[in-house]
């Protein structure tokens, strides 16, 4: 079984460490972060091995994850550089640095990218992942085995796909979110107890999500059979239309490749 280290043991870091905690021995799970509360919180919930320091373990690392804010990251890989494992591989699950800019940052060290999401938290996650042609098949299994503890795994057949999977899954949470909170408010608006508002926009969505998942219907179709000839959601359907719900989501997914554009020129 491979050794694999997150430098970094925020949300991110913690999904992926903890789903993988079931499917490994933890003790070959390693962490760092500054924050020892964090590490404390890891290694009681998930028996991980926690370090507040770098050191002589780095160097036994099979697979490095990456799971820094993008902003922290070229500051946080250079005391890395000199320990890193000549057999071993990186990981980054950073949005907007390309694989060509950190392995710069890394000496040379081969990096694969993933684009996690927050519902991995709970084993829900929908994660693209990308490796360039270099990369050693047991480094592809090994990345392969730690995103897939925490859901499903999308392989992308470049890097730009990685893009693409942080606009719509890896931002999406947030999107459904939103929606969520709009659903919510409409019904406190109309004297529902904010529990029951609560329940009530919760419900909608989590059986909307397992109905089309488990029925494997287009959504057209799920949207079609609630939806009666002259009936109350034909009504609610024609406000969100006239709106152009589609045009909305289209522009809100290309805000965010924008931005991700943007953080990439960044880094360069
Ligand atoms: N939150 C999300 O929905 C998603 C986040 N990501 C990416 O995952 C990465 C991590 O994001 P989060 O977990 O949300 O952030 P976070 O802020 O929860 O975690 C980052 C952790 O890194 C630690 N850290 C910073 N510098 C360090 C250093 N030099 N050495 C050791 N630890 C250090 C911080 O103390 C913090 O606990 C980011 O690069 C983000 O782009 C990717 C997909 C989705
Ligand atoms: O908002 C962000 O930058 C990160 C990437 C995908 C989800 N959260």
């Amino acid at each position: 079984m491979f050794e694999v280290g997150f430098l970094g043991g925020g949300n991110m870091a913690r999904a992926l460490a903890g789903g993988l905690a079931k499917k490994m021995p933890p003790e070959k799970i390693h962490v760092i972060d500054r924050h020892p509360e964090k590490l404390e919180k890891l290694a009681a919930d998930f028996g991980v091995t926690v370090h507040e320091a770098l050191g002589e373990w780095v160097t036994k690392l099979d697979l490095i994850v990456l799971a820094v804010k993008p902003q922290g990251m070229k500051a946080a890989l250079e005391p890395v550089v000199s320990l890193l494992n000549p057999k071993g591989a990186a990981l980054s699950i950073a949005a907007g640095i390309e694989a060509q800019v950190l392995r710069g940052w890394l000496g040379g060290y081969p990096v694969m990218r993933a684009m996690p999401n927050t519902p991995a938290m709970v084993g829900c996650g929908t994660t693209g992942f990308w490796a360039p042609a270099d990369i050693s098949s047991d480094a592809v299994a090994q990345a392969k085995t730690v995103l897939a503890a925490a859901g499903d795994v999308v392989e992308m057949d470049d890097e730009a796909g990685i893009d693409l999977v942080g606009a719509i899954p890896g931002s999406g949470p947030a999107y459904v979110f939103r929606f969520m909170e709009a659903l919510e408010r409409a019904g406190t608006r109309r004297g529902l107890s904010p529990e029951a508002a609560k329940a009530l926009a919760l419900g909608t969505v989590y059986g909307a999500a397992v109905l089309a998942r488990e029925s494997g219907e287009p959504f057209s179709r799920l949207r079609e059979n609630v939806t009666s000839k002259g009936g109350t959601t034909a009504k609610a359907l024609e406000v969100m239309n006239a709106r152009d719900i589609d045009e909305m989501m289209d522009e809100a997914v290309e805000a965010a490749l924008k931005r991700t554009a943007e953080m990439k020129a960044l880094f360069r």
